[in-house]
């Protein structure tokens, strides 16, 4: 599994605790920034990793900022993205089994580091349960065919 990952200055701790949790699992990680406490917009960072998962050149996305809220938000924006804030595990397992989702956001000063790898696990262990989910997904695309261009 492939995994793209990114922050802001708001996240960058949490997104440092997850990919070193990555990377000691063997899963491949690659980190579109940001590398500095310097503040930043999470947009920017939201993008690249939503635009790489949507191209189909990662499986899923991790994307942290403050509170994981405004990285969902610009996501979401892109054509193709299902992008979960997510705070639980058992959140963390839902958004895949029955939302499919392939970018989860967390929140550096909600969720402690012990708490995100848990979901990080469930996030990256569950699987998508298709049946009436993909029926609803599929209304998911009709939407954005409706609204994006
Ligand atoms: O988008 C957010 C809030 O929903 C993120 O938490 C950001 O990280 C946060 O807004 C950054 O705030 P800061 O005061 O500029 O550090």
């Amino acid at each position: 599994m492939k995994i793209a990952i990114a922050s802001d200055h708001g996240g960058l701790s949490l997104k440092e605790v997850i990919k070193k949790h990555l990377e000691g699992r063997k899963i491949e990680v690659v980190d579109f920034g940001t590398n500095s406490t310097e503040s930043c917009d999470y947009t920017d960072f939201a993008l690249s990793v939503a635009e790489a998962v949507a191209k189909g050149e990662f499986e899923k996305g991790i994307l942290v900022c403050g509170t994981g809220i405004g990285m969902s938000i610009a996501a979401n924006k892109v054509k193709g993205i299902r992008a979960a804030h997510v705070t639980d595990t058992f959140s963390a397992k839902a958004c895949v089994e029955h939302n499919n989702a392939n970018i989860m956001t967390l929140g550096e000063r909600i969720t402690g580091p012990g708490l995100a790898i848990d979901i990080v696990e469930a996030y990256l262990s569950s699987e998508f349960q298709g049946g009436r989910h993909q029926r609803r997904i599929d209304k998911i695309s009709d939407i954005e065919n409706k609204y994006m261009k």
